[in-house]
């Protein structure tokens, strides 16, 4: 019992604080979880170590060999991501298909996953692309020369994006003051302390209840997810001549689990033919809670997660003006005689896919990963036996910085994602979205946001850092998740476009 858990396995850790563990920082917000496991990464040399966070026995993965096992080839063994049983205490939460365990998660994961095929992701492409227009064209309406807030454009693009995939709906989205920007994690003690219990098995979990979301960001989710369906529907019903969905609307009782399901499933999924919404209407199973809950998911996993990659790689390349010109050169190569780049074009591009994998290795948004042994699994080729309901976690961020595989891993160098360089190092050293069965469910769709925003300013603007630019990027004290602080303002210079040297093509 007690710290000789992991003496008495032979696995290397830090000596813990009684109850604390090896987290007493974090619960009193002086480093990030993510700090915490970085420095235990570098101090203690093994292929794993253990840590106590809190009173349950954690380990920590730092072989690439053993990560793939445990993500992959063993994946059964890890099926879950999280410990605590969350249903009796957050059932928001609990309906979200990242918390779900086991035969649950597996079903409703197939259930979504066509959704997010190559195919859909191709017609979604021409979408995405208008409103990487509209951001050009909002750009253009301030001044040439013109200082902007990078994160909040970042974010407004990316809700705009978003909004069409998950909804099928187009919004405007630049300067609307859309809720969903006050979304603010404000930190207090109790934050701290009834975030950290969600990810332990402690018995304190029933005296401080905890929430993964805050409930003010809860309810301007829910606000907002239910002003979306509403314009849907109305939207819909509008089109068709249509009104039984307007009567329903205006039934304060109303509940999709109680209306004429088949006749809304053919309304909506005949009209716009693609949307995540669709796909969970579909599901049978599913009713308004459940429907809001998993909306709100994936706003929530992949609003933050691809508006802060973009505006770190806008970064980077404001800061890093040769890697900048030579990708401009690569979008003027590849742009078509109408202004426009096609799905191919862009999913070929390589300089300025090299770009994003950098930026995702510099700054993984999730910095780590976990998961949870479900019945005890011997290690492949180590004595180890990790038991059921030991948490097993992945450090992305700490791996992406080990200079074993990134040489001076802060500097920002596209070129570590040439073919050459890729097949040098372990492929499990570098996972932004994670690996496996239960990889990102997003990954596809993210970068296909990211490169067009990308692709779309670089080609009409030369972007600089300015004065009062001063981007601090860490991961956010409450959680694993990198965050973008600071003075985010960056130089949009317009480009003139009758001096692009490059010969557009068919
Ligand atoms: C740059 C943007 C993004 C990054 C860096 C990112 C990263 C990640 C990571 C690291 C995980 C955990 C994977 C694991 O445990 O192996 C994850 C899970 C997930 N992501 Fe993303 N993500 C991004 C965008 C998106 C988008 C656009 C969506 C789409 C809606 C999305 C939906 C999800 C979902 C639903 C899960 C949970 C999957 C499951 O448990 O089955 N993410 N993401």
């Amino acid at each position: 019992s007690g710290t000789n858990y992991w003496r008495d396995r032979n696995v290397v850790f830090k000596k813990p604080l009684l109850f604390f563990g090896n987290i007493i920082d974090v619960i009193l917000l002086r480093k990030s979880f993510n700090s915490v496991v970085k420095e235990l990464y570098f101090e203690l040399c093994a292929p794993y170590f253990g840590i106590w966070y809190l009173g349950d026995p954690q380990l920590v993965i730092k072989s690439p060999d053993l990560i793939k096992d445990i993500l992959v080839k063993d994946f059964d063994y890890f099926q879950n991501r999280h410990v605590s049983h969350i249903e009796d205490i957050d059932k928001f939460t609990a309906r979200m298909l990242a918390f779900m365990d086991g035969s649950r998660w597996k079903q409703k994961r197939a259930t979504v996953t066509p959704v997010f095929s190559s195919n859909k992701l191709k017609c979604c492409h021409v979408h995405i692309r208008e409103i990487a227009k509209t951001m050009i064209c909002h750009i253009n309406t301030t001044k040439l020369n013109v200082q902007m807030d990078l994160k909040k454009l970042c974010k407004e693009y990316t809700i705009g994006a978003l909004s069409v995939i998950i909804f099928g709906l187009n919004i405007s989205c630049f300067n609307t003051q859309s809720p969903i920007l006050k979304i603010n994690p404000c930190l207090s003690l109790l934050d701290s302390i009834q975030f950290t219990l969600y990810f332990s098995k402690s018995y304190l979990l029933k005296v401080f209840i905890p929430k993964y979301i805050k409930c003010s960001a809860k309810q301007i989710m829910i606000e907002f997810v239910s002003d979306i369906l509403n314009k849907k529907r109305k939207l819909l019903s509008n089109n068709i001549g249509f009104n039984v969905l307007n009567s329903l609307i205006d039934d304060e009782d109303n509940n999709l689990g109680k209306f004429p399901f088949n006749k809304k499933r053919k309304l909506l999924s005949n009209n716009i033919g693609f949307n995540v919404l669709n796909s969970l209407i579909d599901d049978e199973d599913n009713n308004l809670d459940d429907v809001i809950s998993r909306l709100s998911e994936f706003f929530i996993a992949s609003y933050h997660s691809t508006s802060s990659s973009i505006s770190l790689a806008l970064y980077e390349l404001a800061l890093n003006k040769n890697i900048q010109s030579k990708l401009r050169q690569e979008i003027n190569e590849n742009f078509d005689k109408y202004d426009d780049i096609s799905y191919n074009e862009l999913i070929f591009m390589e300089y300025l896919d090299k770009i994003i994998h950098e930026t995702l290795r510099k700054y993984p948004i999730m910095s780590i990963i976990g998961r949870t042994c479900v019945r005890s699994y011997k290690m492949p080729n180590c004595a180890l036996t990790i038991e059921e309901g030991v948490r097993v976690l992945i450090p992305l961020s700490a791996l992406h910085h080990d200079p074993k595989y990134f040489p001076e891993p802060n500097l920002f160098d596209p070129e570590r994602f040439s073919k050459e360089n890729i097949r040098e190092r372990p492929a499990y050293c570098y996972l932004p979205f994670g690996a496996g069965p239960r990889q990102c469910l997003g990954e596809k769709m993210a970068l296909l946001i990211m490169k067009l925003a990308v692709v779309y300013i670089i080609r009409n603007y030369e972007i600089d850092v300015c004065e009062d630019t001063n981007i601090k990027v860490e991961a956010s004290l409450m959680d694993f998740v990198l965050d973008v602080n600071g003075n985010t303002s960056i130089r949009f210079k317009a480009i003139d476009s009758s001096t692009r040297e490059a010969t557009p093509h068919q």
